[in-house]
C-alpha cells in the first residue's frame, strides 16, 4: 500500500512539473487577451500603447532621429501584429528599393522576421499593389501595410494609393497603415511614434519621445480613463526628465532624477518604459513580454506615487514586470 501511494504521489509532482514547464514556454504574445471594444490597437509595448496609442486600422507614422532605433521598433510592431493575440494582422512590409539600407533591412527582417510576414522590395507604389493585399486578408483578419523609405515622394505616392484605395474598396477601412521613416512629421496621421536621440543615448529603448510623439486616441473617451490620465501624468513627467539628459545621465548619481522624492520616481518611470523585444530575443537570450497597457498604467501610477523609494532607479530598466 505504501509503495503504491509514494507512486500515485511521484506520478503527480511528474505532471504538475510538466504542466508547469509547458506554461512557461507559452508564448506571451499568446498568454493575454485584449478587450475586443477598444478601438486602440495595444501592441504590449508599454511606451507605445500609453503614450501614442495606436489605432486598429488608419495611419501612423514611425519615425525619428538618426539612429534612435524607429526601424528596430518598426520591425518589432510587425512581429507583434502578425503574432498579436486576438487581433492578428496580415502584415505586409514594403521596402523601398532606393533607399541606401534596403539591402541591409530586408537581410536583418529575414533573420528576425517569421517567413509569414511577406516582404518585398519595390520601386514604386501602385494602388493596385495596395489593393491586392486588402482583397486577400479574410474578413475576420486584419491588415497592416509596413513601407520603409527615406524618400518624401516615395511616401506620398503611397498615401494617395492608401486615400485612393480607401473611397473605392470599403473593406480597406479595416486596413492599418504604417510609414516608416527618419525625421519626418505630420499631423495628418493618427498617430505618431517619435523616436529620439537623446533618450536612446541614455540606453532606454524604445526610445520614444513623449512630447513628439501623438495620438489621436489620446483623448478618445472610449479609452479607459485611467490609461488616459496616467498617460498625461507621464507626458508631463517626462517632458521634464527628457529636457535634462545628456549621455551617461542615468549612471550619473548626481542626475536629479537619480536623488530623492518626486524627482527619483520620474527617473524610475523613464527607466520603467524601456523593454525587452521579441525579436532581439535570440541576441540577448532575454525573455520578451507583452505587457497589458492596463497594467502599465497601474505599474506607472505606484512608481509614480512614490510606492517604490526605496530601490535603486536602475532596478526598472528592461522589466517585464515591476521590481521588488
Ligand atoms: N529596442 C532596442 N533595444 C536595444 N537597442 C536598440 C533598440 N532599438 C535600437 N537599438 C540600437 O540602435 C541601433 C539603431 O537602431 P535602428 O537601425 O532601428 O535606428 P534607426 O534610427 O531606425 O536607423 P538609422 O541607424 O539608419 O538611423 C541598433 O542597431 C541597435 O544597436
Amino acid at each position: 500500500m505504501f509503495p503504491l501511494i509514494i507512486g500515485i504521489v511521484f506520478v503527480a509532482l511528474v505532471v504538475i512539473a510538466l504542466f508547469a514547464v509547458m506554461r512557461s514556454r507559452t508564448s506571451p504574445t499568446q498568454a493575454k487577451s485584449y478587450p475586443a471594444n477598444l478601438p486602440v490597437l495595444d501592441t504590449g509595448l508599454k511606451a507605445i500603447d500609453l503614450l501614442a496609442p495606436l489605432p486598429r486600422s488608419g495611419d501612423v507614422l514611425i519615425s525619428g532621429d538618426p539612429g534612435a532605433g524607429a526601424k528596430t521598433i518598426a520591425g518589432e510592431m510587425m512581429y507583434r501584429l502578425q503574432n498579436h493575440p486576438s487581433l492578428p494582422y496580415q502584415t505586409l512590409c514594403l521596402l523601398d528599393a532606393g533607399s541606401k539600407d534596403a539591402e541591409v533591412m530586408s537581410a536583418e527582417f529575414s533573420e528576425t522576421l517569421p517567413d509569414s510576414i511577406q516582404r518585398r522590395m519595390v520601386q514604386s507604389i501602385a494602388t493596385r499593389d495596395v489593393m491586392d493585399l486588402v482583397q486577400q486578408s479574410s474578413r475576420e483578419s486584419r491588415c497592416a501595410i509596413v513601407v520603409f523609405s527615406q524618400d518624401e515622394r516615395f511616401i506620398h505616392l503611397f498615401r494617395d494609393a492608401i486615400r485612393e484605395m480607401r473611397t473605392e474598396i470599403p473593406a480597406s477601412s479595416r486596413l492599418l497603415a504604417i510609414i516608416v521613416t527618419e525625421s519626418m512629421h505630420w499631423t495628418t496621421c493618427d498617430a505618431t511614434v517619435y523616436f529620439s536621440q537623446s533618450v536612446a543615448e541614455s540606453g532606454v529603448y524604445p526610445a520614444l519621445d513623449p512630447q513628439r510623439s501623438s495620438s489621436r486616441l489620446s483623448d478618445d473617451p472610449r479609452v479607459p480613463a485611467h490609461r488616459r490620465e496616467i498617460a498625461a501624468r507621464l507626458r508631463r513627467l517626462l517632458a521634464d526628465v527628457v529636457e535634462s539628459l545628456y549621455p551617461d545621465a542615468l549612471g550619473d548619481p548626481q542626475w536629479m532624477f537619480n536623488q530623492r522624492g518626486a524627482n527619483k520616481a520620474q527617473g524610475q518611470a523613464f527607466r520603467f518604459l524601456s523593454q525587452l523585444l521579441f525579436t532581439a530575443e535570440p541576441y540577448t537570450g532575454k525573455k520578451a513580454a507583452c505587457i497589458a497597457a492596463d497594467d502599465a498604467a497601474i505599474w506607472f501610477r505606484q512608481i509614480l506615487d512614490g510606492q517604490f523609494e526605496q530601490l535603486p532607479p536602475q532596478s526598472f530598466l528592461y522589466q517585464n514586470k515591476l521590481p521588488h
